[in-house]
């Protein structure tokens, strides 16, 4: 893989399609436009051109827009040409694109690290970017944009600037201190700003977990013992088939997923086996991996049903609703009050109910939250590292008059990481692998 490569990549989704668009960047990309479609549109101007292979027969009829570097999305030249999206016609245009010297195929989320690399976006601003093409979910899309469009890199870049300000004050008064011309209170509100920022950090990370749930979706696991309708919940609102139901007990053994959307929020809802003590091999995993997905859940759906032989388990340190389920066959003997609510599966009675319960936890969860949420992994990791040092150069403070300064730089260097600014190249592949290709 080399950087001064041109590369090409169908950049719209699956074919067949109305129209797709495959994009070139790269030091060939307007040579080879003039190559295929005769000459080069003026940048920013689409033309109707048609595009044609080396013993010059038609491939197909296209709009071609170009954009010449650094004003484009990369920051080099690019050229997009919007086909017809047939399957032979991409096939075509691919291949012909590959016959081309330096020119390759992209790798995945080549386009937007060139853009990175040439200073168009930070990796706050690609990560976000990465997001809102995968988001499915309303909040999904504006928390995604939040990133992208540049708030969060604001915020990083705003602290890491004034803590680098402030080391310099520190340091301009260490090499000072001996002369009388230094105000003494510098240092004092210089302190002061610093564990503002110091504060300001700890109240964002405190909000990572609401990031998480908002990007990687509310966990909510469905539990309770064999028989209880776990699976046939799953199913009813999931709207689809999906575990497989039968009077056994202990039918499920593999946790089972489905993604839904609620209010604008995702959701990712579980199936789990049935919780009792057990002497096959098999459903005894069932049971370990329900008990560990239940120590993760943001909402257990404790399930039992109406007969009240047994009653809705409690999870500690859990958010939890009790269910009563069969409410179709049970309702009349069996004490309502004992659960959260009732419902019936098969009836679809309380189904409304509940869904309205899971977005009420919901929306309790992340009550009044700003979307300026650290999202990832790798941003809380290194808002935590910088608290770290900010902990440390507050501690350091009343030791050394040394101390603090080295802290601070490296507090600095943290933020600096989130957004690219300080080298991260060592990651840049892990970061960028996961993109689309084309994007
Ligand atoms: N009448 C009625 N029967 C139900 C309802 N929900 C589930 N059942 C029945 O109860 C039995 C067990 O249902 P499952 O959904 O397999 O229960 P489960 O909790 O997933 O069971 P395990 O996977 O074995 O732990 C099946 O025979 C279902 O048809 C309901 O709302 N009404
Ligand atoms: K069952
Ligand atoms: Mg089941």
């Amino acid at each position: 893989m080399r950087a001064s490569d041109t590369i090409f990549a169908l950049s719209s989704g699956a074919l067949p399609s109305g129209v797709a668009v495959i994009r070139i960047s790269g030091p060939g990309a307007f040579d080879i436009c003039a190559s295929v479609a005769g000459h080069v549109p003026e940048p920013r101007r689409a033309q109707l051109l048609t595009l044609r292979g080396r013993d010059n027969t038609a491939i197909d009829q296209a709009l071609v827009l170009t954009f010449r570097g650094p004003a484009s999305f990369t920051g080099e030249d690019c050229v997009e040409f919007h086909l017809h999206g047939g399957r032979a016609v991409i096939r075509a245009m691919l291949d012909l694109l590959s016959s081309f010297a330096d020119t390759r195929h992209a790798e995945a989320g080549e386009f937007t690290r060139r853009a990175f690399e040439n200073g168009k976006l930070d990796l706050v601003e690609a990560e976000g970017l990465s997001d809102v093409i995968v988001a499915e979910t309303e909040m999904q899309r504006r928390l995604a944009m939040e990133q992208a469009s540049g708030h969060l890199s604001k915020l990083y870049e705003g602290w890491a600037k004034a803590l680098t300000h402030a080391r310099a004050m520190i340091e301009a008064e260490l090499d000072f201190s001996d002369e009388e011309d230094i105000p003494g209170s510098v240092s004092e509100t210089i302190w002061q700003s610093v564990e503002e920022i110091t504060e300001s950090i700890r109240r964002h990370l405190a909000g990572s977990r609401t990031g998480e749930i908002i990007r990687d979706g509310y966990q909510v696991v469905i539990a309770g013992p064999p028989n209880a309708g776990k699976s046939s919940l799953l199913n009813a609102l999931a709207k689809r088939d999906i575990a497989i139901v039968t009077d056994v007990a202990g039918t499920t053994r593999d946790v089972l997923e489905v993604h839904l959307d609620i209010g604008g929020y995702a959701v990712r809802l579980y199936d789990t086996a049935g919780l009792r003590e057990t002497d096959d091999t098999v459903e005894l995993e069932g049971v370990r991996r329900a008990r560990a997905l239940l120590e993760t859940a943001d909402l257990v759906l404790s399930l039992a049903d109406m007969s009240g032989e047994e009653d809705a388990e409690i999870f500690p340190d859990r958010d939890c609703l009790k269910i009563g389920t069969k409410a179709d066959l049970f309702s009349g003997q069996q004490k309502a009050d004992a659960f959260d609510l009732v419902l019936s599966s098969q009836s679809g009675e309380g189904m409304d109910r509940l869904i309205a319960a899971i977005s009420d936890r919901l929306a309790e969860r992340v009550a009044g939250a700003s979307l300026s949420l650290p999202v990832r992994q790798r941003q809380t990791d290194y808002l935590r590292q910088a608290l770290g040092a900010l902990e440390e150069a507050s501690s350091a403070r009343a030791l050394s008059p040394e101390l603090p300064s080295e802290s601070l730089r490296r507090a600095a260097e943290s933020l600096g990481r989130i957004t690219g600014r300080v080298d991260v190249e060592d990651l840049l592949d892990v970061i960028f692998s996961s993109f689309c290709v084309g994007k």
